[in-house]
């Protein structure tokens, strides 16, 4: 693939700085039972096109709130808002599906089908558009989505293996994979839960190098977890750090210390 080279991090060229955040979080709050709150009056704000890297000890809320954000969990309390529109239960229908239609999500299980061809997993992430029972396989598929597809397989470099089983490709290509499926939509967002967890070290370079290249190039906002200090260092913009449910540091990667990083993880 093209994008081996490290590069270093800046924000994304042409981004007005007096526009909307894409997310606006205002104290917010997240219990799943009674006994014990995870997050703790959050305040955040995601502006379109920053890289933004949750770091923080296990248990520290950070998959939490990567979910919340989107709505994917509800939230206890407090306000959010995302691509200009309330989260949560005052979101009707139409409205949570416009969202998700913006957001792609890449896990570090990345659940593709394993039997299916890659083309008919990148064609996959088109389940919620109209007509989505064609998206179940690339045989069914009309043919604008197949070259939607073809074209994400490109964007991560593996049109060659389209008709390829999944599970014939390696861990790192099928994370490729994954992110293919999860830029099919053509989103706005894409949030990853430690996309490269599960990878040998130079795939998992290589993974987080293709964020950085679709982000720069798609103009794509990029929220990811990692507890790879290397990957939330070189790749990100900016570095939200939790504690204990609370942010203990939000601040530009390029004003982030090592003893910000040790104290983020000291009891
Ligand atoms: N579905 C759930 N139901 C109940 N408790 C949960 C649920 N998901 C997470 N938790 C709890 O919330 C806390 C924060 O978990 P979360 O997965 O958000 O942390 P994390 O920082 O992503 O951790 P890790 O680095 O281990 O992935 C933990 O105490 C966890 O047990």
């Amino acid at each position: 693939m093209q994008v081996l080279e490290r590069t270093t991090t800046s924000a994304p060229e042409g981004r007005a700085a007096d526009v909307a955040p894409l997310i606006v979080a205002r104290g917010l709050t997240k219990a799943y039972d009674t006994r014990a709150t995870v997050l703790q009056g959050i305040d955040l704000e995601i502006q379109e096109g920053e890289r933004v890297a949750l770091i923080g000890a296990n248990g520290s809320g950070k998959s939490t709130l990567l979910k919340s954000l989107i709505g994917l969990h509800s939230i206890s309390d407090g306000t959010l808002s995302c691509f200009g529109h309330p989260v949560g239960p005052e979101a009707g229908r139409a409205q949570r599906l416009r969202m998700r239609r913006q957001t792609g999500f890449v896990f570090q299980k990345h659940c593709l089908v394993r039997r299916r061809s890659v083309l008919s997993n990148v064609i996959h992430g088109l389940f919620g558009e109209p007509g989505s029972w064609r998206a179940f396989s690339h045989s069914l598929a009309p043919l604008e989505w197949r070259n939607r597809a073809m074209q994400a397989l490109a964007d991560v470099d593996l049109e060659h293996k389209a008709l390829h089983r999944a599970d014939a490709l390696s861990g790192g290509q099928q994370q490729r994979v994954a992110i293919a499926r999860a830029i099919v939509r053509r989103p706005r967002l894409l949030i990853a839960d430690e996309p490269a967890a599960s990878l040998d070290p130079l795939s998992g370079h290589n993974v987080m190098e293709l964020f950085t290249h679709l982000c720069r190039t798609q103009g794509i906002t990029l929220i990811y977890t990692s507890h790879d200090m290397a990957h939330a260092m070189d790749y990100a913009d900016r570095i939200v750090a939790l504690k204990r449910g609370k942010v203990f540091f939000d601040r530009p990667v390029t004003k982030v210390a090592p003893a910000d990083l040790k104290d983020t993880f000291d009891d």
